[in-house]
């Protein structure tokens, strides 16, 4: 056993753990990054073999342009929603580029956490083959290790008298991976995007597919009028009321795909409520009938199931598509009473990254699902704020004022979303990032133009937009992000009403004086 004193330990080599290398590497700090797999992509590493993460025929529903390292973008010739191995070999690049890899140590589980009298942190690992036990201490500690390791298996009844199969998506790779699926009949339940993306790959052997959803979903294209669907979460949004965008989103996508309720998708809420399903080759299954959506499960029978309305189907194989749980196995149960809420997958986290008991020591990273665009942003975004802790530019305010924060973010998070373990740690991706960037002198809204102003409004503005210096090529890249017609339409109807407004007041103003 050894034991060595790094500045950060950074648990998991996934987009939240290199993004956070990189930026602690890039300020000198010592760093380094432990990895239970032995490659560096956390989830988008395809491995048929280990369960969670891709599968063979995952394609991220997050463009290129909100789900990339800011300075770093997807090559020109990979499509918007680019696959897996575009994702992974993108992922390597930025580990070669920024000399990440000498800083990991793979093949290594994190077994314990926990923090010293003296207020190091003190982490505990097992490494394979051998299973040697290895031990470092460090200065401060980011969790990057994901939130999506640990399957959520619902309580279903009858499920133990069932002869057919019985996997969680976590275990599902692909229908040439698992048992055989030709000519067989597959419940797939959960209606999350596991489930769409599941439903879709088995369609194309099984012979017939049923997706059971107990809330049913407003299921969003990829592109909505010719632009991708995240293209639409522009900054103009998080100053409107929810409901307004809410309206509009259900309008769009009744107008890009017809009404819901054609293809029986029966959403129990308005969208944008709970977390987006995206499924532009859904809806074409469903057209088709390949793909049929039912109610919730009431029970399992031994070859099928009974949904809540009191029909049946007779299934080969039940596919749990119904989450994960928020879970670090390895904290000490000291530190794991302060950072979890008292439900199910709350977390009592600051800013979803520091305990008030704790303090900026000890750092989550990408712990936050975005309620619309994409993590690897707030992952950076996280990572420099980590970083200018670190060098005691800026602090974190006091214990108090933090848990008065995730209080009011709690209640927020009840009332503008499901109140379900779906959306605990739900967050709007720019007005979370605006809000990190202002304490860390990073505004994305720095005047440059009025033509940049109105991009960075009416637009998502894509992962440059924070960075610290702008430069010719940083504008270049934040003015390659699409705008969708119907944004710059939005925008040119506010400016006019504006005009209009400003113009008619100033006349009656004008009039009544004279
Ligand atoms: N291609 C891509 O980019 C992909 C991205 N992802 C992402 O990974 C994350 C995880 O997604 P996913 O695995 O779909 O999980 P989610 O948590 O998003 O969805 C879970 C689904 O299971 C249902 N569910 C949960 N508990 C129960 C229960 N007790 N009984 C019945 N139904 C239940 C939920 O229904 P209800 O709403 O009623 O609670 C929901 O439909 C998400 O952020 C997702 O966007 C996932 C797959 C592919
Ligand atoms: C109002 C815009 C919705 C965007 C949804 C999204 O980001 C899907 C990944």
């Amino acid at each position: 056993m050894r034991t060595t004193n790094y500045d950060l330990l950074i648990v998991g080599a996934g987009v939240s753990g290199l993004v956070t290398a990189k930026h602690a590497l890039q300020a000198g700090l010592s760093v380094l990054i432990i990895e239970a797999s032995s490659k560096v992509g956390g989830v988008w590493a395809f491995d048929p073999d280990k369960p969670g993460g891709v599968m063979y025929s995952t394609r991220i529903n997050v463009s290129k342009y909100n789900y990339a390292f800011a300075g770093f973008p997807f090559p020109e010739e990979v499509s918007d929603f680019p696959d897996h191995r575009e994702v992974l070999a993108y992922i390597e690049a930025y580990t070669i580029e920024y000399a990440i890899n000498k800083h990991i140590v793979f093949n290594t589980e994190v077994t314990r956490l926990e923090q010293s009298n003296s207020g190091n942190w003190i982490v505990n690992g097992r490494s394979s083959p051998g299973n040697s036990e290895q031990c470092w201490t460090a200065h401060s500690v980011a969790i990057a290790s994901g939130h999506h390791r640990t399957p959520l298996w619902p309580k279903v009844p009858g499920l133990e008298n069932f002869k057919g199969r019985v996997l969680h998506s976590s275990q599902y790779k692909g229908n040439q991976y698992c048992f055989p699926v030709a000519d067989k009949s597959a419940l797939i339940i959960g209606f999350g995007n596991s489930g769409v993306d599941v439903a879709c790959d088995i369609a194309a052997k099984a012979a017939s597919v049923v997706i059971s959803t107990r809330s049913g979903a407003w299921v969003l294209p990829n592109y909505i009028f010719g632009y991708p669907a995240d293209l639409y979460a522009a900054r103009v949004l998080k100053w409107l009321p929810w409901q307004w965008t809410s309206n509009a989103y259900e309008k769009a996508i009744i107008a890009a795909t017809g009404n819901p309720v054609r293809w029986g998708l029966r959403p129990a809420h308005k969208a944008l409520r709970s977390h987006p399903t995206v499924g532009g080759r859904l809806i074409s299954l469903l057209q088709s009938k390949q793909i049929r959506i039912a109610g919730g499960v009431q029970r399992v029978t031994e070859y099928g199931v009974v949904f809540d309305d009191g029909s049946t189907y007779k299934a080969d194989m039940l596919i749990f598509c119904t989450g994960y749980r928020i879970d670090f196995p390895f904290l000490s149960d000291k530190i794991r009473d302060v950072v979890f809420g008292a439900t199910d997958n709350q977390v009592n986290l600051y800013m979803n990254m520091f305990s008030p008991q704790i303090g900026a020591s000890l750092a989550f990273i990408g712990l936050v699902q975005p309620d619309t665009g994409g993590l690897l942003p707030v992952s950076e975004m996280q990572a420099r704020w980590l970083v200018n802790l670190h060098q005691k530019r800026v602090k974190l305010p006091s214990s108090k004022v933090m848990q008065q924060r995730i209080n009011k973010d709690m209640e927020y998070r009840r009332k503008r979303y499901v109140n379900s373990p779906r959306h605990t740690i739900q967050c709007n991706t720019i007005a979370y990032n605006d809000e990190v960037a202002a304490w860390i002198d990073s505004s994305a809204l720095r005047y440059r133009s009025p033509k940049f102003l109105f991009r960075l409004i009416f637009g998502t503005g894509g992962v440059d937009q924070w960075t610290n210096h702008r430069t010719k090529d940083i504008d270049q890249r934040i003015q390659n992000v699409p705008v969708p017609a119907a944004m710059k339409g939005l925008g040119w109807f506010v400016l006019s009403a504006g005009l209009m407004i400003t113009v008619t007041g100033l006349t009656l103003i004008v009039s009544f004086i004279v």
